[in-house]
């Protein structure tokens, strides 16, 4: 009997040895102090740390968040593989749901992909961009008026206000926007400032603390605020058989409209999506603009001798380059199941959080030249010192993502930004505003879902150059 246990112990301990050397752990960097240093240096200044994380440890590594593993891969192919994996092993719904769940609906992330594909039908069309750009132009005209009376516009907030009230009109409708458009703007900043408490990621789902309590009240009235709008459509229904707005696009398409109860989430998803990167597009290209004045008189001349604000090469560069060089620090997947990465004997365990960064992958000199200058005529016709991706195999840039979330409000985005800066550019004289310029155009706010905004804002004043 002895011998049988003996022999047992042995089998289970080669068989435990030969595991391991084949699942190799995910080295893990010593960033600041133990127990919690790499988490905290991680929250100060996430680039640095992932980059130093790279040096200490190669591509692949990982970096404890409390009670979550997040590893990250950091290199062209790897890009390429992580954006090519498929939703069942590395999730981006549930992915989104670790800080998301207390503002959607149970059950949501389980029709993402029948919502994003209707979103893709309706946004995408030619007549849908056309009716977008004509609202963009519409928002631009007014709100520049606005602008203009003070001498010190705070940029960022100044253009979070403008695109949420293009987004509410085009993707809700104009009802939305008559009855709803401040208290969904209101709804969405209180929804951003309680979204990423820690106490979201680390306690039961169900924990009634105060974070979860106020972000379940917004969920509850972004619902009710649904059903009224939905109530009043029902009764005349005529009114919006021609109707633009992607609301009324799920109404009639026959694949989500029996999925009514997730609009208001599908809606609260789609705000975040939406709003906070085209802002920061927005934004950047006008500041970065200011800081250009030759640059800025060329694309005027350019844009003062075409009626089409969206044939512009100069203003598509500058957009792609504002992409890329003020993109997301992450993206970020929840792992299913396990996953072999190719050329390595990592196994990333089901649990874990998985990332690329698309903002160090752009700021890579392998990949860019100057790759930390703002130089949208890298993109322009000639413009040769992009390097192109080396092969198929890796992806270089990431401003919409790539593979299979490859954003699908690109075009929309655009579409808004052009007519937007178009409009300013056009139109307007702009600088620095009374407070001058910011001091640190390094200083980038990576917390929000999407492109980082600048922190502590811009300050910018608008003259029109009609009255000059
Ligand atoms: C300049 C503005 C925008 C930027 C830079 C941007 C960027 C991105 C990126 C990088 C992704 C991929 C995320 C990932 O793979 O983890 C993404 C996905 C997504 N974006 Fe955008 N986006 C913008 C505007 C919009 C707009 C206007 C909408 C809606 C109309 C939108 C809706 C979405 C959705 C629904 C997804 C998820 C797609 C899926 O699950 O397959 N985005 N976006």
């Amino acid at each position: 009997m002895p011998a049988l246990l003996i022999a047992a112990v042995v089998i289970i301990a080669i068989v435990v040895a030969r595991i391991r050397r084949k699942l190799a752990l995910v080295p893990s960097p010593r960033l600041g102090g133990p127990v919690l240093g790499n988490a905290a240096a991680y929250a100060t200044d996430p680039a640095a740390a992932v980059s130093a994380a790279e040096g200490q440890c190669g591509p692949i590594f990982s970096i404890q968040m409390l009670f979550l593993q997040n590893i990250w891969l950091r290199s062209n192919v790897l890009n390429k593989f992580y954006v090519n994996v498929k939703e069942d092993a590395w999730s981006f719904g549930w992915g989104m749901n670790l800080f998301l769940h207390p503002v959607v609906a149970p059950g949501y992330w389980d029709h993402l992909r029948t919502l994003v594909g209707s979103l893709n039908r309706c946004i995408n069309r030619s007549e849908a961009l056309d009716c977008y750009a004509a609202v963009a132009r519409d928002e631009a005209v007014a709100g520049f008026a606005q602008w203009a009376h003070s001498d010190d516009t705070a940029l960022f907030e100044s253009a979070s206000v403008l695109v949420h009230k293009v987004i509410v009109r085009c993707l809700m409708g104009p009802d939305f926007y008559y009855h709803n458009v401040d208290e969904l703007s209101d709804l969405l900043h209180k929804v951003e400032a309680d979204i990423g408490s820690i106490f979201n990621f680390v306690l039961p789902h169900w924990v009634p603390h105060p974070a979860a309590k106020r972000l379940w009240k917004a969920r509850d009235r972004m619902q009710d605020i649904f059903r009224e709008r939905l109530r009043e459509r029902a009764l005349d229904p005529s009114r919006w058989t021609n109707s633009e707005d992607y609301v009324s696009h799920t109404l009639r398409d026959r694949m989500t409209a029996h999925l009514q109860d997730f609009f208001p989430a599908h809606h609260t998803v789609l705000m975040f999506a939406a709003h906070t990167s085209t802002v920061a597009s927005v934004s950047w290209t006008i500041a970065e603009l200011i800081r250009s004045p030759e640059r800025l008189a060329i694309l005027r001349k350019e844009l003062l001798e075409t009626s089409d604000v969206h044939s512009s090469p100069l203003l598509q560069a500058c957009f792609k380059e504002t992409g890329r060089h003020y993109s997301g620090i992450n993206m970020l997947r929840l792992a299913r199941s396990p996953v072999t990465i190719p050329d390595s004997n990592v196994v990333v365990p089901a649990g874990a959080v998985v990332s690329i960064s698309p903002y160090l992958t752009h700021h890579d000199p392998h990949n860019y030249y100057h790759a930390t200058e703002w130089f949208p005529e890298r993109w322009l016709e000639g413009g040769e010192q992009f390097r192109p991706a080396k092969s198929a195999d890796e992806v270089t840039y990431l401003g919409f993502g790539a593979g299979s979330h490859r954003c699908p409000g690109e075009k929309m985005a655009g579409t808004i930004a052009r007519e937007v800066v178009g409009e300013l550019v056009r139109n307007y004289d702009f600088g620095w505003g009374a407070s001058g310029p910011p001091k640190d155009f390094g200083a980038l706010d990576f917390t929000k879902i999407g492109s980082p905004w600048l922190k502590g804002d811009a300050h910018i004043r608008i003259t029109s150059m009609a009255k000059q």
